[in-house]
């Protein structure tokens, strides 16, 4: 049976408080009836000044396996994403082997049921081996037990436009969407980070904003052109928010994500050679970081996705140039939202709520995660309290990686419970690993 848990005088997306039972898998009741229907077995969980949100849905997460286990595990990896706040995850496709076939998604789909820590979303490969000569086959992984939705070369860009044409045409049959990784490859060759003054003076080859917009820019017009769905992966210039502006503006059905780091962090932090802060795509500009902050809070950019990419020490631990590109996310993303977004009364928590939950589960096309706040409701959800500090320490994450940006940042905001289906994976800011059924 199903634990019941009573959350006490929690604010649901900031809202007044009230009493909140979970039991049997969903949310059963809400305010006075709450306590009335708990019974003695209920678990009581004081929520007092903590906040109600829907659990959070991950739509770009690396968990390298299979593969890269030596970086990362399903296990380790979602065990991370709960620690977060996270119900559920969309698994990226560039793992080794490439998640190019039904049987790897399917592989990837029942590693994550096992593990049990949050509901994870393989993403299929949009070519075979990610190596943008051959489309994969997609339909079979959309009819597989992974019912893939979201398809994406990420850490490649799909940059043949008859390849990326055909994916959007193919993935309208199941109502998938194809997530692009915008990167020009000629525009970037031995590209090390942002390109401008910071890179010119320190004598690394730049990687200019233009790499990005153009493939956008193309993207959103053949969107149109044949009438599909698009998402772009980690936007990160000013540019690239004018242009999804503009496509909505024009009807297109483009969507987009912006990452933690890229909402906060600046190629300046290049200038101490500190591989960690090496990323795809760059660090860029104050002006882009509030390009991107201003889109989040209009609407133009959708979602927040963490891009989680751990690497192992040697991937990341040696001079710049020479080291992997990619920064931990899973547990610092709704902290970073946090300090950039609400703090700063650009967003409120049922917008939080939107772009961490509802939005990426409305891409994904997954139904029972980003749900509102309501009685029968699947209880998939976080309790979190925004006036607690936290110092990153990455030797104490989940993830087995230690590439976090934020290390030794304080940051505000602490997990205290997560909740899937009504079991908690998270209590009193703990992973419950007994609990979690496999
Ligand atoms: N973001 C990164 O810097 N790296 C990602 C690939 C990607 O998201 O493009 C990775 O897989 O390590
Ligand atoms: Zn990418
Ligand atoms: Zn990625």
């Amino acid at each position: 049976m199903n634990p019941r848990y009573l959350l006490t005088s929690v604010a649901p997306l900031g809202a007044d408080p009230v009493d909140v039972l979970l039991a049997d898998g969903v949310l059963a009741a809400i305010g006075a009836d709450a306590r009335a229907q708990a019974g003695d077995d209920a678990t009581e969980v004081d929520g007092t000044g903590l906040v109600l949100l829907p659990g959070l849905v991950d739509l770009h997460t690396h968990l390298r396996e299979p593969g890269r286990e030596d970086a990362e595990t399903i296990r380790t990896g979602t065990r991370a994403a709960a620690l977060g706040g996270f119900t559920a995850v969309h698994a990226m496709a560039n793992t080794s082997p490439t998640q190019d076939t039904a049987g790897v998604v399917e592989q990837v789909w029942r590693l994550g049921r096992e593990a049990g820590w949050v509901d994870v979303h393989p993403v299929g490969a949009v070519t075979v081996g990610l190596a943008g000569e051959q489309l994969a086959e997609l339909g079979a992984m959309a009819q597989s037990e992974a019912a893939v939705r979201v398809f994406s070369d990420d850490g490649k860009c799909v940059h043949d436009p008859v390849l990326m044409r055909r994916a959007l045409e193919y993935v309208k049959a199941f109502d998938g969407v194809v997530a692009q990784h915008a990167q020009e490859p000629r525009l970037t060759e031995n590209a090390q980070m942002n390109e401008g003054v910071v890179s010119a003076e320190l004598g690394l080859t730049g990687w200019p904003s233009v790499a990005e917009e153009a493939i956008i820019a193309r993207d959103v017009l053949l969107a149109e052109h044949v009438g599909s769905r698009l998402h772009v992966c980690h936007l990160s210039t000013a540019g690239s928010v004018e242009i999804v502006r503009w496509a909505k503006s024009r009807g297109i059905d483009v969507t987009a994500e912006v990452t933690p780091h890229h909402l906060v962090l600046t190629d300046d932090l290049a200038r101490g050679y500190d591989p960690v802060f090496k990323v795809n795509p760059p660090l860029r500009t104050d002006a882009d970081v509030e390009a991107v902050r201003a889109g989040l809070a209009d609407g133009t950019i959708d979602i927040v996705a963490t891009d989680h990419a751990p690497h192992t020490r040697e991937d990341k631990d040696c001079e710049w140039a020479a080291a992997a590109f990619g920064m931990t996310g899973l547990e610092t993303a709704l902290s970073v939202v946090q300090q950039t977004m609400v703090d700063t009364g650009r967003l409120t928590w049922a917008d939080v709520a939107r772009v961490l939950s509802e939005a990426p589960a409305r891409i994904g096309r997954v139904t029972d995660h980003g749900r509102p706040i309501a009685v029968g409701e699947p209880a998939n959800l976080v309790l979190w309290d925004p006036a607690a500090r936290t110092t990153v320490d990455p030797a104490q994450q989940a993830t087995k990686a230690v590439n976090s940006p934020f290390r030794g940042r304080e940051l505000p905001g602490r997990v205290v419970a997560t909740f899937l289906r009504g079991r908690a994976t998270v209590l009193d800011g703990e992973p419950c690993d007994a609990a979690v059924v496999r």
